[in-house]
């Protein structure tokens, strides 16, 4: 099932995207003894993180059986301010009760596989390996990627792999690991969040059936759920 929810602005979807992840948890958490999240990096994933370090609801979400995932990861020292496992520490992680055990960030370009990206991804791939995400966020670019999917990279043609390491990415950093759009597919729900005129055209061509090989936003769907969350402007076209 696909549903778009649009919001005035950025801030309030951020604010209400953390209000439903609340919700979600904390329902999960009464039907299973766990829950598989994999967060996104971004402006608008890193943003919705802020606001669920200050959601007091969020206090009724038991940490302790959280597992949390990344959909992409940049290749990168550990605790380089652009990883996305340290904008997520610095956003949530390192302000909740939450054990060491239970984040499952993918290996720095300086920990245990050095720089060689293929064995951090197939490292990866084997820590996700019979997990069950049962939330996926994702942010979508300008130009169409997902995780760090991008349109017609050799990531996009991948129907084996879970996990790939991404090389010459468009954005920076060049060298990335990333969930495949296969693996997207087996989360339950796939959250899409995005934000912002320039993002328009790409949301508006990933709804209107485009194949994603050009636009791989267009193939990351759950198996349950699809939700795009957009502001006005991200929903403009
Ligand atoms: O580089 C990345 O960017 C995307 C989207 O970021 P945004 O700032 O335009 O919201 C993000 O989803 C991805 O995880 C990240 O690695």
């Amino acid at each position: 099932m696909n549903r778009v929810i649009v919001y005035t602005d950025p801030p309030l979807l951020a604010s209400a995207t953390a209000a439903r992840l609340v919700t979600a948890i904390t329902d999960l958490q009464a039907t299973q003894p766990s829950v598989a999240i994999a967060l996104t990096g971004g402006r608008t994933g890193t943003a919705v993180l802020e606001h669920l370090r200050v959601n007091t609801a969020a206090t009724a979400i038991d940490w302790s059986a959280v597992d949390i995932f990344w959909g992409d990861e940049r290749f990168l020292p550990g605790k380089h301010p652009d990883r996305n496992e340290t904008q997520a520490r610095a956003a949530l992680l390192d302000h909740i009760k939450i054990p060491k055990g239970r984040i499952h960030a993918v290996a720095p370009s300086d920990g245990p596989y050095g720089d060689d990206a293929d064995l951090a991804a197939a490292a990866y791939a084997k820590e996700l390996d019979g997990v069950t995400l049962d939330i996926l966020l994702a942010g979508v670019g300008e130009e169409g990627h997902t995780l760090s999917v991008f349109p017609d990279s050799p990531a996009v043609h991948e129907t084996e792999a879970t996990v790939v390491a991404v090389r010459d990415c468009p954005k920076p950093p060049p060298v990335r690991i990333s969930l495949t759009l296969p693996a997207a597919r087996q989360a339950s729900q796939v959250w899409l969040m995005t934000t912002g005129t320039s993002k328009a055209e790409a949301v508006t061509t990933a709804l209107s059936g485009a194949s994603e090989v050009d636009l791989p936003a267009a193939g990351a769907q759950g198996r349950e759920l699809t939700l795009w969350l957009l502001d006005k402007a991200a929903a403009g076209r």
